[in-house]
């Protein structure tokens, strides 16, 4: 299976002054921990990292230690995920059938997940891991007054790997630049488009690393994997 990786962000909500996948957790980057996942998860037999050139020479001196057994390619990033996962599509090896997407700031994603994930895009067009939502969910205006309140057994937070049939998600990326559609995944393009998507079910610890306080969870769980 064809592994795409956004890892062209810049972490403003970390606060960091680079991109936050170059940060440590445990004595690895954050994009180690991924890339480590990647590798334990045997389904996955290419690795596309999606990632902005001024990074490449910390990627590649990631990649050199880590010295991974698959074929991995750096690829250009966009301005936004959106972008950057468009240019991945353009990327892949023309044997690319299906593809999983996963963000390189979802270190924590079993390479058990990663495998399931990969099995069930072959029986479908698009997936996504996901779990459900344990809070009360409001719609709040912008004067911050409560709206509605959805019912929480039709909410499930969204999470990666996400996956697809490559020619049907470039169909939908294509749609989304002619409409000027801009979306935070892409399961959210194969919606607009009204093709299908089935729910995987997703980890708890399969946190995105988003801010600080994102760092010190990431800490704990792998803390507590690792020691045990
Ligand atoms: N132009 C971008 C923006 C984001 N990403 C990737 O998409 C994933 C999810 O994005 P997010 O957590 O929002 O990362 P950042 O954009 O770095 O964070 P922020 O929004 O706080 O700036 C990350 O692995 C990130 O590297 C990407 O490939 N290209
Ligand atoms: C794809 C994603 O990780 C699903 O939760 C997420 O949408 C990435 O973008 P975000 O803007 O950081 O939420």
């Amino acid at each position: 299976m064809y592994l795409l990786i956004p890892a062209a962000g810049v972490g403003k909500r970390m606060g960091s002054d680079r991109n936050k996948l170059l940060l440590e957790v445990r004595s690895q980057t954050i994009i180690a921990w991924t890339l480590l996942a990647a590798q334990a998860a045997q389904e996955i037999t290419w690795i596309g990292i999606i990632s902005q050139p001024t990074d490449w020479p910390d990627f590649q001196s990631i990649l050199a230690n880590l010295q991974l057994t698959k074929p991995v390619e750096l690829i250009i990033g966009g301005a936004t995920r959106q972008e950057s996962v468009y240019n991945g599509l353009q990327a892949l090896p023309e044997a690319a059938e299906q593809v999983l997407i996963h963000d390189g700031a979802r270190c924590l994603a079993t390479p058990d997940l990663l495998n399931s994930c990969a099995q069930a895009i072959r029986h479908c067009s698009g997936l996504i891991a996901a779990v459900p939502v344990k809070d009360t969910i409001k719609v709040v205006d912008e004067d911050g007054i409560i709206q509605s309140t959805p019912d929480r057994r039709n909410l499930w937070a969204a999470q990666t790997p996400q996956g697809f049939n490559v020619e049907l998600l470039k169909k939908c990326h294509a749609e989304g630049v002619s409409q000027g559609w801009e979306v935070t995944d892409d399961a959210a393009l194969f919606e607009k488009c009204g093709i299908e998507v089935q729910i995987v079910e997703g980890e708890e610890t399969n946190l995105k690393i988003t801010t600080p306080q994102d760092l010190a969870i990431a800490e704990f769980i792998l803390s507590s994997r690792f020691n045990s």
